[in-house]
């Protein structure tokens, strides 16, 4: 579904990733994980289009899609979530979801606006689905909430539902548990488990280990700009490599 084959940034004088190659795989939960400074924002930032890689192609769905930007990706089936949540701070919840389904609709935001009658029957259809991507998420009940008023965690809800009813195909997050308590942390696997079974690929970059051993199908292990080692959680858990160079750290 995605495929990263020979990816190589350097800024500067800095290496930040050296011929990084893996496959995602469709339907399945992806973790991307390494120490810090490993190269995982910047390899995120790269599919995204957000950075341009020095080498290297970035292959989704059989398209190069290398530099093309997060916006347009959308319209391509992949969405992100960003480590520092990105909302519209001054719209409801719900409105805040609104805008994602409206820039795909038919009749548009001009359209709305005006109070054209086949715009109204889009915008009670627009308004139902972002409701229903809110209940999805658990947050249905603060839809009339200013976004800037709600808790991070929920916050971070609100933000995966925006990029969901964008109807991806691959989703990818930047540390989805960053900042969540414990509870919170369990409402997240729950959700991005069901994600998967929406038939959603999930890639995720994310530092709590717990986490990514209980939810992912397969692992990617960066370390120093360079792939490790990949694998299922069992695999990755046994590789000496890794218990050296990462998960050895904790002990
Ligand atoms: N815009 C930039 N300019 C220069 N160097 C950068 C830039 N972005 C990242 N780097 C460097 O690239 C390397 C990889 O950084 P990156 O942020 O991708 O790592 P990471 O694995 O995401 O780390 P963390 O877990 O701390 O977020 C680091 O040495 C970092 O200093």
């Amino acid at each position: 579904m995605l495929e990263l084959q020979g990816i190589t940034q350097i800024f500067g004088g800095v290496t930040a990733l050296n011929d990084v190659s893996f496959s995602i795989h469709a339907d399945q939960i992806t973790g991307v994980i390494g120490p810090n400074g490993a190269g995982k924002t910047t390899l995120f930032n790269i599919v995204t289009g957000i950075y341009q890689q020095t080498r290297g192609q970035v292959i989704f769905e059989g398209s190069d899609i290398s530099g093309i930007p997060v916006e347009r990706l959308a319209a391509k089936g992949m969405v992100r979530t960003f480590q520092n949540i990105e909302l519209f701070g001054q719209m409801t919840v719900l409105e805040n979801v609104m805008v994602g389904l409206h820039s795909k609709s038919k009749s548009g935001l001009f359209a709305c606006s005006f109070k054209a009658p086949w715009a109204i029957t889009e915008e009670r259809r627009i308004r139902e689905e972002a409701h229903e991507w809110l209940r999805f998420v658990g947050i249905e009940q603060l839809a009339d909430v200013q976004a800037s008023n709600l808790p991070f965690g929920k916050g971070r809800m609100l933000e995966i539902a925006r990029a969901m009813a964008c109807k991806p195909r691959l989703i990818l997050m930047d540390e989805p548990a960053a900042g969540l308590n414990s509870q919170e942390t369990v409402g997240l696997a729950e959700l991005i488990r069901k994600i998967r079974d929406l038939g959603v690929t999930v890639v995720l970059v994310e530092h709590d280990m717990e986490l990514v051993m209980d939810i992912c199908d397969r692992i990617v292990v960066l370390n120093l700009g360079q792939k490790l080692a990949e694998g299922t959680p069992r695999e990755i858990q046994d590789n000496p490599e890794v218990i050296a160079a990462y998960l050895g750290d904790d002990e």
